[in-house]
Formats: structure tokens, sequence, C-alpha cells
């Protein structure tokens, strides 16, 4: 039922086209691109219930209806994940496209986060996620451990309504073992380590309430601010909707507890409604210097309304361009770039992959090329480029041949408990002549800097 993707950076799967026939394979559910748009037509011949809807409506359908909404989420959950849903009417039903795409976008996160530098799915990763704020639907465990068969997940509410709600929605779908629930208090920490039993955590997934006060709720609700009045009509509870600070003063307690957690949650993420609240967050998560942040944009459709997402981590692992930074905003927003292309100079006629491999083979450096996808990663210990260090490091090697001893090799690369300050990615695209270095791990900005501008130097020359 998609008409189209969101971002080209996933191949389309054969889900693009069989969505409504044909049962999903595992493969397919675990990377389903994320929503571009909702083909109606094409839902109505898969689900009766909204079928009957979308005949009534004659092709307009009345999203201030609350019922139209759970009939489309309950449609779109079903057809695309094979999932059901039960939520009581006085709770928010989540629209799935919103939802799904956050999701999406967490996936990529982790993904290309990988220890092993993958930057692909992994089906036997084992991760696991917090659900801050489930909601009656448990929405968004129910969407990360249905496409995500060694995914595990806890999720936490205050609501006991919502509660009990989200436990008989796993159970229905048969994903509760795979999650912890905790009902917590307002006064309990949002990431309430002692409480869950966990060590760690590979992320948080969030939607908090946005509103400061009902008359906050209602000025939105209608529409103030904004150039279109939103097209759905939303039941959520006040509980749901309502926080001290809104998802400002939510998010912010999220930082102020990330800066204590640190390392034990590797991505903490969260929902913002407005993009001045994320941009309030990000600046809060500058202020603590913390600068491996990820920033992204969940949209479905263009009139629909936008929600900015905001990740950080105190990790040294870098997440892409393509999924850190959504560079519709200002720069000074946006993450230090983690890709660096270096356009091979017209009249260039050397073979930009021997001098490359060459090169990197010949430094105190791990590296490992692979010449027929022409894509190559290192590790660095710290900067082996300067002439300085090159110098000491041939003298050393040329003693250690003299001596004979091959045991005592003075290679970084002979050790393997190498604490790791830089790592890489290069990978040339010959048919468009540029060499592509991605910042894969490390936390110092200038040693990456350096690592490009030596890379950059060699084709200048
Ligand atoms: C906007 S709803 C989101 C529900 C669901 N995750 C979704 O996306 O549809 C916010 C949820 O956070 C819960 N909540 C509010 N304060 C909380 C807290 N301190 N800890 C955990 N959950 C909280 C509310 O009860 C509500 O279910």
């Amino acid at each position: 039922m998609r008409l189209t993707f969101a971002w080209p950076a996933r191949p389309p799967s054969s889900h693009h086209h069989a969505a409504t026939i044909v049962l999903m394979d595992e493969t397919d559910l675990a990377q389903l691109p994320p929503y571009a748009n909702i083909d109606f037509k094409s839902l109505a011949k898969t689900d009766p219930a909204f079928k009957t809807l979308w005949q009534k409506s004659s092709g307009h359908l009345d999203f201030q209806d609350p019922s139209t909404t759970v009939t489309l989420s309950k449609a779109i959950l079903k057809t695309d994940f094979d999932l059901s849903l039960d939520v009581p009417d006085d709770r928010l039903c989540p629209p799935i496209p919103n939802r799904w795409n956050y999701v999406s976008w967490i996936q990529s996160l982790i993904d290309s986060t990988s220890p092993n530098y993958t930057s692909t799915y992994d089906p036997d990763r084992l991760v696991t996620g917090l659900d801050i704020g489930t909601g009656a639907s448990a929405i968004y465990t129910m969407l990360c451990l249905q496409t995500r068969p060694k995914w595990t997940m806890c999720a936490t509410d205050i609501d006991k309504k919502s509660f009990d709600s989200a436990i008989r929605n796993l159970t229905i779908n048969g994903l509760v073992t795979r999650t912890k629930m905790l009902q917590t208090i307002p006064e309990n920490p949002l990431i309430p380590f002692q409480h869950l039993g966990v060590g760690k955590l590979d992320f948080t997934v969030c939607n908090p309430p946005f509103f400061t006060s009902l008359t906050d709720m209602r000025a939105s609700l209608q529409g103030e601010g904004k150039s279109a009045k939103p097209n759905a009509i939303c039941t959520g509870a006040e509980v749901e909707m309502l926080c001290q600070g809104g998802d400002l003063g939510f998010v912010s307690r999220m930082v102020e507890e990330s800066l204590l957690l640190r390392e034990k949650v590797t991505w903490y993420t969260s929902m913002l409604g407005k993009l001045e609240s994320a941009k309030a967050i990000i600046t809060l998560l500058k202020s603590h210097g913390i600068e491996n942040r990820a920033v992204g944009v969940v949209e479905v459709g263009t009139a629909a309304t936008k929600r900015w997402v905001v990740a950080w981590s105190f990790g040294d692992l870098r997440p892409p361009q393509s999924v850190a930074r959504f560079e519709r905003i200002a720069n000074e927003f946006l993450p230090f770039p983690t890709e660096y292309r270096i356009e091979l100079p017209e009249g260039y006629d050397g073979d930009a992959v021997m001098v490359i491999d060459r090169l990197l083979s010949s430094l105190d450096l791990k590296w490992t090329w692979d010449g027929e996808r022409m894509v190559g990663v290192g590790e660095a210990a710290q900067v082996v480029w300067n002439r300085a260090y090159r110098r000491e490091h041939e003298r050393k090697k040329k003693e250690a041949a003299l001596a004979g001893d091959r045991d005592r090799d003075t290679q970084m690369h002979g050790q393997d408990e190498m604490k790791v300050a830089l790592a890489f990615r290069v990978s040339i695209d010959k048919a468009q002549r540029v060499v592509v270095i991605e910042w894969l791990k490390g936390r110092d900005r200038v040693i990456w800097e350096s690592f490009c501008g030596m890379l950059h130097r060699v084709f200048k020359k």
C-alpha cells in the first residue's frame, strides 16, 4: 500500500508491490521503508472494514470522526504488520504511518551504528529498547518487536488504564513475553533502570505528552500558528497529552537523566511536537557538550503534521549523514558531518583504488579492503599519518626486520586490544569519480578532520 518512499537510501523491498495481497516474509518485515503516503484504494481492497468506510466516504475520509482513525489504524496495522489493535475509546489511537516512520528511523540509527561497522541490518543482533510512555496501544513496542525478531523491549506508563490496555495489545499479538512492562509514577525517573532490571539499553523511543495545559492543547488542535488545521481528531486523554513543561519539559528531563546514565543507553531518542522544541533540546545538548547527535523528521505526505526526532549518544559510534542530519534545519542545529567526499580532479588519471589501498596499508592502522566492492574499513589508535609518526613507524619496522624478530611486531595493528580513536570507511565510486569517507567511530573531531585532510591532499597532488 506504499506509493513512494521517503528515503531512497534504503532499497524498496518487494513489499512495495505486494503488501496488500501477499503475506510478508521475515526479511521484508525487518526492513520496511518509511511511509511517504497512504494508498487508501489498495487498503480498501485488503481490509473489509476499511473498504466499507472508504465506500461510504466516496473518497473523502472524515478524520474529525474518531472511528475513521481507529478503522484506518487497525487496517494498516493488520495489512502491513499483521498486528491487531484494541484501544479504549478514551485513549489515543495512534496514526500508524507516523509511528512507523519513527521506528524505521530508529532501525536505521541502530543498524548503522553497529560495533562491527556493518551498517546493514543484522538479524542476529540482540537489541533492547525502552518505550517511555507506551500508551494504550503499546504501538512503538509492537512495531519494534514485530519487525525485528531478535529485539526485546521495556515499556513504561503512569496511566493504569493505558498500561492495562498496552498489556492486552501485546498479549493478543503474542509479544508480551518479549516485553518488560513497568507501571511507573511521575516522580520516578523516565528511564527507571532500578525498576527495569536491565543493565543496558540500546535505545529509548518516546512520544511525550506535548502540551503544558488544556488551553495550550486546544489552541494547537485548532490549528493556531499553523497554516492548516490538523486533519485528524485527537482522542487523547489529559494524562496522554499534558505534562509539566510539555514535550520540551519531558525531553529536558530525559537529557538531565542521560547526563548521569551516560553510556548505559546507547541512543537516547524522543519525538518532539514542534521544531522550536527540537531546537531547544539540541541547544541543551550542545550546552552539555553532547555532540554525537542525530536529528530526524517524521512526516507522511506533504500536507501532514511534521514531527521531529532528536537522538543523542555518549558513545563513540557515529551514524551516517543520511540518518543523522536533517538538512532542512539551520546548520547550527545539525551535528558535525560524518561524511567527506573527495571529487577526483578533472584530468585525474591515476588509479584511486590502488592509491588509497597502498597508502592506508602503509600506515600504522588496521585496514581491510574489499577490492570487489571498492570499500575498505580502517581503525587507528591516534593520528598515524603525520610525518613524524610515519618516520618513526618506518624506523621501528626496519629495526624489527633487521633484528629478524617477527614476534616483536611494533605495528599497532598487531595488537588486538587497540583503543580505537578513529574508525572510518572509504569507498570509491569510479563512475561518479568520487571518494567517500565516512566517520564510523571516535570522539575526536580533530582526528577525523585531519584524516579527511590527509586523503584530500593525496588527490589534490
Ligand atoms: C502522547 S502519549 C503517547 C502514547 C504512545 N506512545 C503513542 O505514541 O501513541 C504519552 C504517554 O506518556 C505517558 N506518560 C506521561 N508521563 C509519563 C511518565 N513520567 N513516565 C512514563 N509515561 C508517562 C502517558 O500516560 C501517555 O500514555
